[in-house]
């Protein structure tokens, strides 16, 4: 019996999957390339290229493989993107999760792990997250994930389908044994441009606005390493085959770092000094967003191994290093 991972050739996806192997697990990825890279996929998973819309496609790969439970990743994923394609958003979010649903149906696979976001909270009080706070996403973007985790629960009420949906807060880092990082065209993610600039990639960073309501005037996030997520997915799929509940989880470490201090962090680790241009702050931004994980630690067996921010940066750098050292 094997996992199925949507959107396995991803940064996280492939972490996932990475994880999941470790364990002596069965993979299949289904990905289409349209942000995903081929050489993120590990040389021991199954991969299926395909858009996940092609519900055809996902149904015979579920019965080929004998799939037992479903990670769902794949997902348009850039906040100022789904502001400007809303209806693109729309239907790969929501349709791909439609059709996602539909072949599971089909095919009798009735365990799924969801990435949402923390995009789905609305602005809150500055104190941590946790899964009751209100919902009021601020893009196009958290409204596809809000809708898809609406769905997952409706077709849970009434058919076989059990589910955990993680919201993930702000994931990074990089595979500590170096198989596998952040390798998306055009990331936009902080540390992953902060350290593009640390590495001659690019000239300088930005710090958009240093005028927020937090200790040092910058916007403040809680970094969950990308290797901590990827095992909570494979704890919350033990969790699910053992007959756990359904759940919603928030994923952080319920700790959070500002843009300075994450620069901070990027120049001692790489031994750099960044050249930083200071901006307004970016629309849709929100000055501090910080998870209340109690809910992760409790019901699952999750122990979070690289909660630091240096570990996280200290991997990232080195992905992002081999990376830098192969382009030239
Ligand atoms: N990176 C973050 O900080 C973060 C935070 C919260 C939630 N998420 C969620 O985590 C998931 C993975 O994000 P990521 O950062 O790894 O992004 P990513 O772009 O690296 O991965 C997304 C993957 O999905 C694939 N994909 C997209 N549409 C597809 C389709 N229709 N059919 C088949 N494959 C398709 C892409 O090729 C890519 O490999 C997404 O669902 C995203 O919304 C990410
Ligand atoms: O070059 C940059 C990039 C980012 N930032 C700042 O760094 C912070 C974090 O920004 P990111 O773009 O790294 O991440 P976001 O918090 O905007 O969003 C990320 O985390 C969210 C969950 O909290 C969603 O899941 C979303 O998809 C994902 O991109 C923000 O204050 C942003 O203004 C900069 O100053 N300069």
């Amino acid at each position: 019996m094997a996992v199925l991972i949507t959107g396995g050739a991803g940064y996280i996806g492939s972490h996932i999957a990475l994880n999941f192997l470790d364990q002596g697990r069965k993979v299949v990825i289904v990905d289409d390339l349209s942000t995903g890279r081929i050489e993120l996929v590990p040389n021991n998973a199954l991969f299926v290229r395909t858009d996940i819309r092609d519900t055809a496609t996902l149904v015979r790969t579920m019965q080929a493989h004998q799939i037992e439970a479903v990670v769902h990743c794949a997902a348009s994923t850039v906040v100022p993107d789904s502001v400007a394609k809303p209806l693109d958003y729309y239907e790969n979010n929501v349709g791909g999760t439609i059709s996602l649903l539909r072949a599971m149906k089909q095919s009798s696979v009735n365990r799924i792990i969801f990435s949402s976001t923390a995009a789905v909270y609305g602005i809150g009080d500055g104190t941590p997250l946790n899964e009751e706070s209100p919902l009021d996403p601020a893009s196009p973007y958290g409204t596809t994930k809000l809708i898809a985790e609406k769905i997952i629960r409706d077709i849970a009420a009434t058919n076989n389908l059990s589910f955990v949906i993680l919201r993930y807060f702000n994931v990074a880092g990089a595979d500590p044994l170096g198989r596998a990082g952040q390798a998306t065209p055009n990331a936009t993610h902080l540390i992953k441009l902060a350290l593009e600039a640390a590495c001659g990639i690019r000239p300088n960073m930005t710090i958009y606005g240093t005028d927020w309501p937090t200790h040092d005037g910058t916007g403040v996030r809680d970094f969950i390493h990308v290797s901590d997520l990827a095992s909570a997915h494979s704890e919350a799929d033990a969790y699910l085959s053992a007959g756990g509940d359904n759940q919603i989880l928030n994923c952080g470490y319920g700790q959070g770092y500002s843009v300075k201090q994450v620069v901070d962090v990027v120049q001692s680790v790489s031994g750099t000094t960044l050249q930083l241009l200071l901006a307004d702050r970016r629309p849709g931004d929100l000055p501090q967003v910080i998870a209340d994980p109690t809910r992760l630690m409790t019901l699952l067996d999750w122990k979070p191994r690289y909660n630091s921010i240096e570990t996280i940066i200290r991997h990232a750098f080195a992905w992002e290093s081999m990376r830098a050292a192969l382009q030239q």
